[in-house]
């Protein structure tokens, strides 16, 4: 890594071009009074408003807005995402086009993020930001993340390491960050540790995601128009069966199961989820956020043909599955997908 350079530094070269897309979320979030970190509206402040609140990107990039939607990223769903990630990758492929910015709530960041991270075909840094506190509070997050970003956007160093969630001073892997409080400043982790970390204007790396990512994964985003319906069952004490029964008459092509612990399976929950199987492909996940599920280690994952999940949370297998369907319907080839990224 070079010696810290000043941000005025970055003017002296050519400035890259970035387009900061907005959807929304608390990052464009306005609260009725300062006080007000928790109890606000999101996505209400324009793309091109946030920007011009923060005039040091002009810095460190030529920076353009565009507006792609106003939602909070709770309602995010398929046809947005998709539509999302296809606008993202047309740009990528203009030559005046240097590096994106997504502003994003961040309820869903870990979602949205992975899909891109899966799909995007292109070596340009893609970073995608959000905001604990709305821009109207005090100590609001949004100014600083969004400026690190474009900092992390415009540096070269970011080339090539797959899409990065850049949030309180910290770069993460899509592919590893998570959303682990729902109010702290410091909600983004990712299980490894983040990529690196933004210091006076300066992108600092210190770890590369070792999974396949962007151009070297077999999903590209043109390509796909619609995704597989894949749902996630949440196992808790005292289940109620007729609910996941339920779920699996809803054509679905695959159920996550979000087990307890191991991804383990309730006694009286076999026969039912046998009958899920009957219907769609049935994955094992754990409801724990992390760890991988054994095959064959608390339930009879060969005699029922069920697959288990690598590492990831049951919201991330439930993209992956996804997108795994548009390849196969083979379990066995689905599971090595889930153990591949
Ligand atoms: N901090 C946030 O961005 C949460 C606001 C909103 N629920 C969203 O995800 O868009």
């Amino acid at each position: 890594q070079e010696a810290p350079a000043k941000p005025e530094a970055a003017t002296e070269a050519k400035k890259p071009n970035i387009v900061i897309i907005g959807t929304g979320g608390t990052i464009a979030g306005a609260g009725a009074s300062t006080v007000n970190t928790g109890d606000y509206d999101s996505a209400k402040v324009a793309v091109d408003k946030i920007i011009a609140g923060v005039p040091e990107m002009k810095s460190v990039a030529n920076i353009r807005g565009e507006q792609i939607f106003q939602i909070g990223s709770e309602s995010y769903n398929d046809e947005r995402m998709l539509k999302l990630a296809k606008r993202v990758s047309e740009l990528l492929k203009q030559p005046d086009v240097d590096a994106v910015m997504i502003t994003h709530g961040t309820d869903t960041i870990e979602e949205t993020s992975y899909l891109l991270n899966l799909t995007l075909k292109s070596d340009k840094p893609v970073v995608v930001i959000g905001a604990m506190r709305p821009g109207t509070a005090l100590s609001a997050d949004g100014p600083l993340n969004l400026y690190n970003a474009a900092v992390v956007a415009a540096s070269p160093e970011s080339k090539g390491k797959g899409v990065l969630v850049v949030m309180n001073d910290e770069i993460h892997s899509a592919r590893d960050v998570a959303k682990t409080n729902a109010l702290k400043v410091e909600t983004f982790k990712s299980l490894y540790g983040p990529l690196g970390v933004v210091v006076e204007s300066k992108p600092y790396y210190y770890r590369l995601p070792a999974r396949p990512h962007t151009t070297a994964t077999e999903f590209d985003i043109d390509t796909i128009d619609a995704l597989p319906k894949v749902d996630v069952f949440y196992a808790h004490t005292s289940m109620d069966p007729g609910i996941l029964t339920a779920i699996a008459d809803r054509g679905g092509k695959a159920l996550i199961y979000a087990g307890t612990g191991n991804g383990s399976v309730a006694d009286y929950m076999e026969e039912p989820l046998k009958e899920v199987r009957k219907k769609e492909i049935v994955v094992r996940a754990t409801r724990t956020g992390s760890g991988q599920v054994v095959r064959n280690g608390e339930e009879k994952d060969d005699e029922n043909d069920w697959i288990v999940t690598a590492d990831q949370t049951p919201q991330k297998a439930r993209l992956l599955v996804s997108l795994a369907l548009t390849k196969t319907q083979d379990t066995k080839e689905i599971e090595k997908i889930l153990y591949k990224y």
